[in-house]
């Protein structure tokens, strides 16, 4: 991987190129523009290279991008198609290829699908592909940011804290992630943030173009930002910008447990005006003795360091969500405070970046 890094963009541009030649017949799996979708395969790529190490990790990520697949119509007759291209377009850029290297790749890439397929199969005994979840409602809170309501049309299992991935019908084929910002609650209708970032096709389509009545696709829900119920400890949560949405629903979620775990919640966000949830959050506090919220905007310095301010942490449960460089940096901070990184949790930070 680290050789191939530099020249990332052209093994993905030729792998796409060797895949639709030989099979034309997958085109039509990808979205029309493949620019963001290039980046897509080199993230996935990068992320378990990043976990090698860690097989539970590793095996947990391919799992769920295994699961994921189901909703583009991905079949186990398709990955040999992307493993061939995929050597293909290595053996053509790596500075050094030999029939060891190959054999490396082609028993790391089997070992990789064998989990992917393994995982969808089991998966299609109890779980549909995707869901189709129609708006219900729309609440526009400052001119880029909308809390969009949705009513799947079965039930949607999911844990607080988690993510789904989502397809518009005006972008087909291109999804994006986002966090749910509810537990799940007994209606069974689900609650997303949703802010519209520059050039984000899929976020001002949400923003700006969807009403109540308009129907999306939800993929299976993913993410490991969720509650640890076997200890006592407090928890720790810092949520940036849009990334308080899935930190609302762990609050919920503690709520509802009735464990009466002290909550601390850091809400960052640039201005006073961007704290588009503070009156949702405060109401909670009101509510919870156990649940303090503080604001912290960036005239008053940034969350990381805000949360250093405080504590002592050592005995909490961390929680980081929104933009990744306020994760990266409180990951650091919540370290540096004496708590250990297995009691740290955030989702992938390579699947959370915003893609327009
Ligand atoms: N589960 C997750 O991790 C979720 C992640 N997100 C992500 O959160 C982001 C939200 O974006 P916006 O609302 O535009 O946030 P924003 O850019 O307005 O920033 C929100 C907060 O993060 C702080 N921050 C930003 N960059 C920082 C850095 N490098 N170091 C320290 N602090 C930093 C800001 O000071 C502010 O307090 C999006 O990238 C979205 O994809 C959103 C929902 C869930």
């Amino acid at each position: 991987m680290v050789e191939i890094a530099p020249v990332a963009d052209r093994v993905t541009s030729y792998f796409y190129a060797l895949l639709f030649t030989h099979h034309p017949d997958l085109r039509a799996m990808f979205p029309a523009a493949m620019d963001t979708q290039r980046d897509r395969l080199l993230k996935a790529l990068l992320t378990a290279a990043e976990h090698m190490d860690d097989v539970p990790v590793l095996t947990e990520y391919l799992r769920n991008l295994g699961r994921g697949h189901r909703k583009y119509g991905t079949q186990p007759a398709h990955y040999p198609a992307v493993g061939e291209a995929l050597i293909g377009a290595l053996v053509r850029y790596a500075d050094t290829w030999d029939e060891e290297t190959e054999g490396a790749w082609v028993r790391t890439y089997t070992t990789i699908s064998q989990i992917m397929i393994d995982a969808a199969a089991e998966d299609e005994q109890h779980a549909p592909a995707w869901w189709q979840a129609e708006v219900v409602s729309h609440d526009l809170r400052t001119p880029d940011i909308a809390v969009i309501t949705l009513r799947p049309d079965q039930p949607y299992p999911f844990l607080a804290g988690q993510y789904t991935s989502l397809e518009t019908p005006w972008w087909p084929r291109i999804w994006r992630h986002y966090s749910f910002a509810s537990a799940p609650r007994p209606d069974g209708l689900l609650t997303l943030h949703v802010k519209a970032v520059p050039a984000g096709w899929v976020s001002n389509a949400l923003v700006h173009r969807a009403r109540p009545g308009d129907v999306l696709r939800l993929g299976p829900p993913a993410g490991s930002m969720t509650v640890d119920h076997s200890t006592d400890n407090g928890l720790l949560c810092l949520g940036g910008g849009t990334g308080i949405a899935p930190i609302k629903a762990l609050v919920e979620d503690v709520a509802e447990h009735g464990d009466r775990r002290r909550v601390e919640v850091f809400y960052g966000a640039r201005s006073g005006h961007d704290l588009y949830d503070i009156d949702t959050m405060l109401r909670l506090q009101k509510t919870f003795p156990w649940l303090a919220v503080r604001p912290v905007t960036e005239d008053q310095g940034r969350l990381p360091d805000a949360v250093r301010q405080y504590g002592p942490w050592a005995e909490y449960d961390a929680y980081l969500s929104g933009p990744v460089g306020m994760v990266r940096s409180g990951v650091d901070a919540l370290k540096g405070a004496g708590i250990p990184t297995d009691r740290i949790r955030h989702d992938f930070l390579a699947e959370l970046v915003p893609q327009p």
